[in-house]
């Protein structure tokens, strides 16, 4: 082919790609019609892409990010580990991780606590945590077929007493939400970030953080060649600072590849969680780390069963306060002027659009609601009063 340095045809994950190379520059071609000949699953239709590689809207969905174990081990002898991590969040947005505690083995988990939890349907509270039970929920515009339990920070007295049945809920939920901020914290200090920014690690202060437990029911006809497929979770972006999910081997978590314009497979391996960059850290890097957009299939067989740790900064801080301290710790010669509040201008309202954080998902799907005004506005408030209000436009009953 005149022109062309190279013409190859590569299968790296989730598709079959033709590749072609030529002095400036690379260009994949996606055949997933082809893909489907080998049996190949992919959501998209036949499409083809052009992507500079290396550049900012290089391929994310055709190889899978490579699965890091945090360890409590030296971190001086992890410089690869950390370096891989941050790797995988530049690019994708999320990683596979392996957490190296004790013989942490979660194949029982399914069957020997999710079961039991979802016997007791009834929310309660104690003097620390309030426990809730929810059937359905919508953060866009299809209701969610899942049942959850969800463990929160609570510092109201009360004195109710729990039958056996909450009592089983407490102990699951509990243990899962203080392991999954364990989790947290090892992931933060394996990237090498200050303490206390990005995760509350103060065990007297209150956290905003949030677990938890879904089991997602069945729709039997759902297939990704519909161009209707039910959802478990709609496509969304999480708010935080990271997100970490364990997900049973039925799968149907998917995250999307804007430069592709697919939703791709993350792929159930057992014993590893996902950690996700969600919107607060992604907004406070300017962007360096995507936040990626993510959506549940709902799963045709089995109940499928996840666990997802919310983990959120310090309730007090604000954007600019997070945004000043990566900077800083960053690049220490960095100085952010105290006496500018606002927010950064350099991002088009299009970026801007795709942080869930930033649209009014009480407005439903496509509403704008002019992402950049909203990061103005946004910017100089407590991360405890911007999360107050987001809970307010998603339903949950
Ligand atoms: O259940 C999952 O795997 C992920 C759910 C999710 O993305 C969410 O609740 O924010
Ligand atoms: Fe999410």
């Amino acid at each position: 082919m005149r022109g062309f340095n190279s013409f190859s045809c590569i299968r790296p994950g989730n598709g079959l790609f033709v590749e072609v190379t030529t002095k400036q520059n690379e260009i994949r071609f996606r055949i997933d019609t082809l893909a489907h000949c080998f049996g190949v699953s992919n959501c998209g239709r036949m499409r083809s892409y052009e992507t500079k590689v290396g550049g900012t809207k290089s391929c994310t969905c055709c190889i899978h990010p490579r699965i890091v174990t945090l360890s409590n081990e030296s971190l001086e002898s992890k410089h690869s580990l950390s370096d891989q991590l941050h790797s995988n969040l530049k690019k994708y947005g999320w990683s596979s991780i392996r957490y190296d505690e004790g013989n942490l083995t979660t194949s029982s988990w399914k069957d020997e606590r999710f079961v039991p939890l979802f016997r007791c349907q009834e929310s309660f509270q104690t003097s620390r945590y309030s426990f809730q039970y929810r059937t359905n929920e919508s953060g866009g515009s299809q209701q969610e077929l899942k049942q959850s339990w969800e463990v929160s920070f609570f510092d109201e007295p009360t004195n109710s007493t729990m039958d056996p049945l909450q009592q089983e809920v407490q102990r699951n939920m509990v243990e899962w939400f203080e392991l999954f901020h364990r989790i947290a914290v090892s992931l933060c200090r394996h990237l090498q970030l200050p303490p206390n920014i990005l995760l509350e690690e103060d065990p007297q202060s209150q956290r905003l953080d949030l677990m938890r437990a879904f089991f997602y029911e069945t729709a039997e006809e759902n297939s990704c060649e519909d161009e209707v497929v039910t959802l478990g979770s709609n496509p969304h972006t999480d708010w935080g600072s990271f997100t970490i999910v364990w997900q049973d081997e039925v799968g149907g978590l998917q995250t999307y590849c804007r430069s592709c314009e697919l939703w791709t497979d993350v792929t159930p391996v057992p014993n590893t969680f996902v950690v996700h960059c969600s919107d607060i850290t992604s907004l406070a890097l300017q962007t360096e780390w995507p936040s990626p957009l993510h959506r549940v299939l709902s799963p045709k067989h089995e109940r499928r069963a996840s666990l997802v740790y919310f983990g959120y900064p310090p309730r007090h801080l604000s954007l600019k306060n997070i945004a000043g301290s990566l900077s800083s710790f960053r690049d220490p010669q960095h100085r952010q002027s105290n006496d500018d509040d606002s927010a950064p201008s350099e991002f088009s309202e299009e970026t801007l659009e795709c942080y869930s954080l930033l649209q009014n998902q009480a407005l439903g799907k496509g509403a704008s609601s002019a992402a950049k005004h909203q990061l103005e506005r946004i910017y100089n408030m407590p991360i405890q009063q911007i999360i107050q209000d987001k809970w307010q436009q998603v339903q949950r009953y």
